[in-house]
């Protein structure tokens, strides 16, 4: 061991702290209007500051869409570094929702700007693609590990139109006869397996993405299986605004329900800067009785 915390730990420690409750800060050209904000750098980064502000404290992650901070340049890239920065200093997780994806070499230099600790856009975990192949983030899974970082991989992802891809099934390789989706969670609960023979802990620091408006099932995840050992954390977009509601967790997830992560953007968002505190408390008690 290194000294490092691993993210599966830090999860776990956010877990028990605040529930499980992720803010997704997304903000949208009407969200901006809403907020009174300009559609500019400056905008998103005030808009992001307020959203700190008011997460800080009540929930314990909060997931930046990067998408956002991208269309306004490099001042866009700035704004989003303060924010990262304010964000973890406030003592919130943060999973930075990139979706990079590519050969091994370039995925493993993404790893590097988003998880290399001290670096300027340095989050606490990242969200990554695998289909070049589980090979392909075999590398930054490795670094992201020694510096105690987080990856969710997407597996079945909450728009509709995924399915066809992520539940088609694999003809060659070992896991021939698998779904996409089915192979790349096996992939990933083996990868934390494997740690956990040298590391411990209750919760791996490998995640994948799996939206709450998804029947897993139909994407060849058996959700009445035994969980994972290792916990698989589960990045569940699709609360809120798509339309799944606290009292879906314990339906959908089934035995990965430990492990999920609700994330929610413009259903929080939306309350404008005067209403998302009361939005964030109200959430969390609903999730917090949908847990148990
Ligand atoms: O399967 C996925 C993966 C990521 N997302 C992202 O989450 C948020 C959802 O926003 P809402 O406003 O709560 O709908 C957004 O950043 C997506 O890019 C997802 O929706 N589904």
């Amino acid at each position: 061991m290194n000294g490092v915390t691993p993210f599966g730990e830090r999860l776990a420690a956010a877990f028990d702290a605040h529930g499980r409750l992720c803010v997704g800060l997304d903000p949208h050209a009407s969200l901006l209007d809403v907020w009174g904000q300009p559609d500019s750098a400056e905008g998103v980064r005030e808009f992001g500051l307020r959203v700190i502000e008011a997460a800080a404290g009540r929930v314990g992650i909060l997931k930046p869409q990067v998408a956002f901070f991208e269309r306004h340049g490099a001042a866009g890239y700035a704004a989003l570094e303060r924010l990262l920065r304010e964000a973890r200093d406030a003592g919130l997780l943060v999973i930075a929702d990139v979706k990079r994806g590519d050969i091994g070499s370039s995925v493993a230099a993404y790893g590097e700007a988003w998880l290399t600790p001290g670096s300027s856009l340095e989050a606490d975990a990242m969200t990554i693609s695998a289909y070049q192949g589980l090979g392909s983030i075999e590398q930054v899974s490795r670094s992201a590990d020694a510096a105690g970082k987080g990856l969710f991989v997407l597996a079945a992802t909450s728009n509709p139109e995924a399915a066809a891809i992520q539940r088609a099934v694999l003809q060659q390789s070992s896991r021939a006869g698998s779904t996409v989706a089915q192979a790349i969670t096996h992939g990933v609960i083996g990868w934390n397996e494997r740690r956990a023979d040298a590391a411990g802990g209750d919760l791996g620091s490998m995640g994948v993405v799996f939206g709450a408006t998804v029947d897993l099932r139909l994407a060849g995840i058996d959700t009445d299986a035994e969980p994972p050992r290792p916990g698989l954390p589960v990045l569940a977009p699709g609360f809120g605004h798509q339309g799944a509601e606290p009292g879906d967790l314990r339906l959908r997830f089934g035995s990965y329900a430990s492990g999920v992560i609700a994330s929610e953007s413009r259903s929080l968002l939306g309350a404008g800067p005067e209403g998302i505190a009361d939005a964030i408390a109200r959430r969390i008690d609903q999730y917090g009785a949908a847990i148990g």
